[in-house]
This record gives structure tokens, C-alpha cells and sequence, in this order.
């Protein structure tokens, strides 16, 4: 009997310490996976590599994750879809858009500090995405948090899309949060993105720095070649192997750049808006592009940023080849990037890839593309551009605002079924030298331009709830 009784309590204390691990580790489970969505998911982390200090996003930005005016929606796993409640129904709404990826980057390559440490050099933040799109990821939520926190109720809604694989085009985030948005029924009033910038000391012979908004976007194509020759032993090589092929191609898209074709898509509109800020001569010429064309892009095209407005640019970037040293290459590939210019359709860049390349051995394929995007309104009664534009002439004075074309791709055009009207834009400084630290090395965001990407932000959600634009300069059109 007592052997019987020993053997209950013994069996009942270990069930009893069975469920207290089983309760510790469900508890365990639950808190990690919060710490770990969080972290993941936002990617808006400050990592502190050293120690590895990270913070999430709700201790960053309290507001935001809690006030009753913000819906946070996770979409397609990892991009993030607010929705902040306006108090006047009848005033379409806008959206905000920026992305939480980045490019990769190695230390290795020559920056000055580790590309993911953040690290404070000399008055600028370093780190990769500084540039390209944590500025406006954080801007963005920053500016809403600071509103949220002195009390601020916005009277027109907005959106805020953060994608998480714009530079991998977009598919699985900007495309589902647009989606969303789609089968919600939304339609919005202007898109901001990221984009251009403001050109400080850029723009060769420009008085000032310019504010280029882009009302549209360069098309794009991604073109893989490919050239296959026999397998065999290095001793007794064919005259000409896959490498050789496909290098020989590949010389011959680069000795041949796509025609000039400046002044003929949204860059001549920029050139009339700031031809009063260049001098004589310039400003003659700028004035009059029909005339001047020819000698204006012979000039431009001899700076890879400049040349990026004259024609379709075409870039090499991934070539493979080769398994061993004594052994010949059966297979070499190649991908080739093409930004088209708007004068330019995809099916002529591609015929013309062909015509140029010329050697039926090589094989092309389009791994993906699509032509340069619409134009969106800039004129006097255009909501967003007006907004965007006050909103930085009340911020830097002395800045000329124009339209132009981005010349890299965004996530923006996914949403092209909510609205006409889609900037590319913040307001990053840009300096000679600093548009190479985009997708480069060294990438870098000054602290105080950081701040003013707050202001900028936090002034134009308040501009945005005027209800129509005020009667315009030349009293032409009453709104
Ligand atoms: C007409 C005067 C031209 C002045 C020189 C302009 C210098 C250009 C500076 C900045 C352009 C930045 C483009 C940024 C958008 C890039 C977004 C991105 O990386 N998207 C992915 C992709 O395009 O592959
Ligand atoms: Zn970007
Ligand atoms: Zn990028």
C-alpha cells in the first residue's frame, strides 16, 4: 500500500513538472516569435552589430502602433500597409510609399565603415540604404509618429506602403499591398515614392540647386544572353569557345550605345523650368532644345548621370562562365540592364539588341520588362505636384522645383490602376559625387538632411488635408 502511494506522488509530480515546462516553453515560443516578427518583418531595425542591440519598431515608434486613427496591416509576409483614418470622408486619399530592402554590400568593396552598423562619420549616417530607402522608410514614420504625438488628426486619410522587394521589382510586395488596396475599392488623389531628388551643384552650369520631381519613370529590360559550345579538354580548344561568343556580343552593345534621344521625352519639360536659372549661353540653349539637341546631349551623354536622360542606357551586370581552368566552357550567360528612354518601346530596345549583336549564336531572352510609365499632371491644378512643390518651397527657398523622369525604377507603378498621378521624389540632397553612392559604396545620409526628410514629411500630410488647391498664380483657373 505504501510502495502503491509512493508511486502516485512520485507519477503525479512529474506530470505536475511535465506542464510547468510545457506552460515555460509555450511562453518561451510566444515571445520569440513577437521578437522575431518584429525584427523580420520590419527590417526598420537599428542593429548595433557590435553589441547587437536591436530595437523594433513599436519601441521606435509608439504612436503609430497604437493610436486608434492607424491600421497596420502585414502583406505578402513582410511589407507593411498602414491606413491612417481621416476625419472628412469626401477627400480622396494619398499614399506615401518607400521600401524597407536594400541592395547587397561588402565591406570589402572600400567603405569607410561597415555598411550595416549605421555608423556616425562626420556629421553623416553611414550604411547601405541610407540613400535608397531607409530615409524615407523612417521619414515617413517618424514625421506620422511626431504628428500622432501632438495631438494631430489628419482631415484627408492617407496610406503608407513600406514594400519589402522593390529592388527585385516588387512582385511580392508593392504588387499585393496594391491589391489590397484594389479589392478595398480605394482610389487615392497622388502617390509619393521615392525618386529624384534635390541636385545641389549637379546640374552643370545651373544656378542653384534643383528640386526634379519625376512625373514618370524610365522603362526597363532585363536581357539574358547566353552562347553554348563543346565540352573538351583546354589542350585542344575550338578557334572560338562560349566565353569568347558571348564577350564578343557583349562588346558590341557596349561600343554601340542606344541612339540620342534627349529632349524628346519629360527631360525637355525640365530644361524649360530651369533655363532661367542657367547663363547665357545656357540658358539660350536650354530655352530652345529643338535647336540645340544634337550639341546639348554630345555634352550630357559623357556623364554617366546625365547620359541616363539622353538615351536608353545599357548596363552588363552578372556574367558566368567557366567550371574549371583545363576545362572549356560549354555555357557562358550573361544579364544585360537596359533603362529605356520614353521615346523608346521595349519591342524596339529588343530588336535593336539583336540587330546590334548580330550572331545567331548568341541567345536572347527577356527575363523581364515593360515601357517607360505614364506622365502624371504638373501643371497649376495638379493636387500632388502643387502639395509636393509648396511644401518644399516653404522648406528651401532657394530651390528650383521641376519636373523630370526617374531614371531607376520604383514600386509606384504597381499602383498605376489608383491613380493618375504618381512623384517620384524626397528630398535627399544630392552633391557632386553622391549620386555614385547609390547602389555603390560608401552610401550616406547627412543628419541634418535626415531631419529635414522628417519636416519634409511632416509638412506635407498637413498640406495635404487643404481641401482644393487655392485659385493659382495666374488666376486662370478657380478651383
Ligand atoms: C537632368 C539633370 C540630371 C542630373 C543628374 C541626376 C542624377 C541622378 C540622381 C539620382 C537618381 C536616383 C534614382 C533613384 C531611384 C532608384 C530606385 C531604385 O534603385 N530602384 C531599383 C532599380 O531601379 O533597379
Ligand atoms: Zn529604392
Ligand atoms: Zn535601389
Amino acid at each position: 500500500m505504501l510502495v502503491h502511494n509512493k508511486w502516485r506522488i512520485i507519477r503525479l509530480l512529474t506530470l505536475v513538472g511535465l506542464s510547468l515546462l510545457l506552460v515555460l516553453l509555450i511562453l518561451f515560443i510566444v515571445v520569440m516569435s513577437r521578437t522575431f516578427t518584429l525584427k523580420e518583418n520590419l527590417g526598420l531595425q537599428f542593429a548595433q552589430w557590435e553589441n547587437t542591440t536591436i530595437i523594433s519598431a513599436d519601441i521606435i515608434f509608439p504612436n503609430v502602433f497604437s493610436s486608434s486613427l492607424v491600421k497596420h496591416e502585414v502583406v505578402g509576409n513582410y511589407s507593411h500597409l498602414f491606413t491612417v483614418l481621416g476625419t472628412d470622408p469626401e477627400l480622396v486619399p494619398y499614399m506615401l510609399l518607400a521600401h524597407i530592402d536594400v541592395v547587397p554590400a561588402n565591406e570589402v568593396d572600400g567603405w569607410e565603415a561597415p555598411p550595416f552598423s549605421a555608423k556616425e562619420l562626420n556629421g553623416f549616417i553611414y550604411g547601405r540604404g541610407t540613400i535608397d530607402n531607409k530615409q524615407c522608410v523612417m521619414g515617413i514614420l517618424q514625421a506620422v509618429e511626431y504628428l500622432l504625438e501632438r495631438g494631430y488628426v489628419p482631415r484627408r486619410g492617407f496610406y503608407i506602403g513600406l514594400g519589402h522587394d522593390e529592388e527585385v521589382y516588387g512582385y511580392n510586395g508593392a504588387v499585393n499591398i496594391a491589391k489590397v488596396l484594389k479589392s478595398g475599392g480605394v482610389k487615392l488623389q497622388y502617390i509619393l515614392d521615392e525618386g529624384l531628388a534635390v541636385m545641389d551643384g549637379i546640374i552643370t552650369g545651373l544656378n542653384g540647386p534643383a528640386a526634379l520631381i519625376g512625373v514618370s519613370e524610365k522603362g526597363q529590360a532585363t536581357v539574358k544572353l547566353s552562347a553554348s559550345t563543346r565540352l573538351g579538354h583546354s589542350s585542344m580548344p575550338p578557334k572560338e569557345n562560349s566565353i569568347g561568343i558571348l564577350a564578343a556580343a557583349i562588346t558590341r552593345l557596349e561600343e554601340s550605345p542606344m541612339p540620342r534621344l534627349f529632349g524628346y521625352g519629360p527631360e525637355q519639360s525640365t530644361f524649360e523650368h530651369l533655363a532661367h536659372k542657367f547663363q547665357f549661353p545656357l540658358r539660350f540653349m536650354m530655352s530652345n532644345l529643338w535647336l540645340f539637341n544634337p550639341l546639348l546631349s554630345r555634352v550630357m551623354e559623357r556623364r554617366p548621370d546625365m547620359n541616363a536622360f539622353v538615351r536608353t542606357t545599357t548596363a552588363v551586370t552578372m556574367f558566368n562562365s567557366g567550371v574549371k581552368v583545363n576545362v572549356l566552357p560549354s555555357h557562358a550567360e550573361a544579364f544585360v540592364n537596359l533603362r529605356i528612354h520614353p521615346a523608346q518601346t521595349l519591342q524596339e530596345v529588343l530588336d535593336l539588341i539583336k540587330s546590334t549583336i548580330s550572331d545567331n549564336r548568341v541567345k536572347l531572352e527577356l527575363v523581364d520588362g515593360f515601357d517607360s510609365l505614364p506622365i502624371s499632371s504638373y501643371d497649376e491644378q495638379s493636387f500632388g505636384y502643387q502639395i509636393i512643390k509648396k511644401t518644399l518651397l516653404d522648406m528651401f527657398p532657394q530651390v528650383t522645383v521641376a519636373p523630370s523622369i526617374c531614371i531607376g525604377n520604383t514600386d509606384s507603378r504597381h499602383y498605376m490602376d489608383l491613380t493618375q498621378d504618381i512623384y517620384r521624389f524626397n528630398p535627399t540632397w544630392l552633391r557632386p559625387g553622391e549620386p555614385e553612392r547609390i547602389h555603390g559604396i560608401n552610401e550616406r545620409m547627412s543628419v541634418q538632411n535626415y531631419e529635414e526628410i522628417v519636416l519634409f514629411y511632416f509638412q506635407l500630410i498637413q498640406e495635404s488635408d487643404i481641401r482644393i488647391l487655392p485659385p493659382s498664380h495666374t488666376g486662370q483657373h478657380e478651383l
